[in-house]
């Protein structure tokens, strides 16, 4: 018989105490094996087994999966809510054996889906509970409106934009859950700003230019303007780096056209940097969180 993830987890931590040396349990297998799962069991029953079980730290690392999921994972063919990252849990353990912190570090976070996904899945869940959850006022102040009309909701399943409902309520239980770990409202509106970036980023469209040897047109320029008013960016300049590349020689600057490839590319690599960024800043966020004292004695990791 495997053996149980609760023993595999009783083991590890006896180990801690007896031998005091770090364990790491490596959680793996094929999308929609039970990874994710398997591994929230294991934290819950390794803070079970602390001395003075600290359910505190144990909610916190639980209310924080909704964050993790919203930004990490996507519907996949396989798997509804399938984790498009590799994570790292590291639990921090004191003398006692009691469990005083965790921080997670992020792998891989498949950000190419941000631009493309097969036609049966479906974007990050963010973008789905956006515009299922934020209010009226909270898209116009974006520029967004009908999640229909857009690539990033468009690239992806379009029956997901039919449940509303749940994605409503999943935004509002991230929205929730930014707030305990210390987001304000200024960091929600800057969170807002870089979502509507991406997805207008997403929307900007070349031409090729009725000349040769001139620079690419932006088919609609509006929505540079936009990205960069939501980055506070100049938006010129956004726009030249789209079309143009700039390299230094000698202390003289260069600049290059960019072709309809190399447009879409870097405007696309813009989108998916500022979502990699973004995810980072969420997980710093939450490893502040997690960590309510900096000591570290041994720790346990996934
Ligand atoms: N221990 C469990 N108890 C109940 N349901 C489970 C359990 N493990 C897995 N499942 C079911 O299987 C689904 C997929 O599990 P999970 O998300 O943990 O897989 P995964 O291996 O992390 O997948 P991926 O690699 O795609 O992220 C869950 O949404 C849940 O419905």
């Amino acid at each position: 018989m495997a053996p149980h993830i609760f023993n595999v987890a009783a083991r590890a931590y006896q180990r801690i105490q007896e031998e005091k040396t770090n364990q790491v349990i490596l959680v793996s297998g094929e999308s929609g094996a039970g990874k994710t799962e398997s591994t929230k069991l294991m934290v819950k029953h390794l803070v079970y087994m602390s001395p003075n079980r600290s359910d505190d730290l144990h909610n916190k690392i639980v209310q924080v999966n909704p964050l993790l999921e919203a930004f990490g994972n996507a519907q996949t063919i396989i798997n509804d809510n399938s984790s498009r990252f590799a994570k790292y849990l590291e639990l921090s353990f004191d003398e006692r054996g009691q469990v005083i912190g965790a921080t997670i570090r992020d792998y891989m976070l498949e950000k190419a889906r941000v631009v493309t996904c097969n036609k049966d899945e479906g974007n990050f869940h963010i973008f789905y509970s956006l515009f299922a959850g934020a209010s009226k006022q909270q898209l116009i102040g974006l520029n967004l409106s009908e999640s229909k009309d857009y690539r990033i909701i468009k690239c992806g399943c379009l029956k997901l934009l039919e449940e509303k409902t749940k994605y409503r309520e999943i935004y509002l239980q991230q929205m929730d859950a930014l707030k305990r770990i210390g987001f304000d409202a200024d960091d929600m509106n800057i969170l807002h700003c870089m979502l509507g970036a991406i997805i207008h980023l997403t929307e900007v469209r070349f031409k090729e230019a009725d000349k040769a040897n001139e620079p690419l047109e932006i088919v609609n320029p509006d929505q540079v303007e936009l990205a960069a008013e939501l980055l506070n960016v100049d938006p010129l300049e956004l726009c030249l780096s789209l079309i143009k590349t700039k390299t230094e020689y000698g202390g003289e600057q260069l600049y290059h056209l960019k072709n309809l490839e190399q447009a879409r590319e870097s405007c696309d690599a813009l989108a998916k940097a500022i979502y990699e960024r973004m995810f980072g800043w969420v997980i710093r966020r939450i490893n502040e969180d997690l960590n309510p004292t900096k000591q570290r004695y041994e720790t346990l990791s996934y």
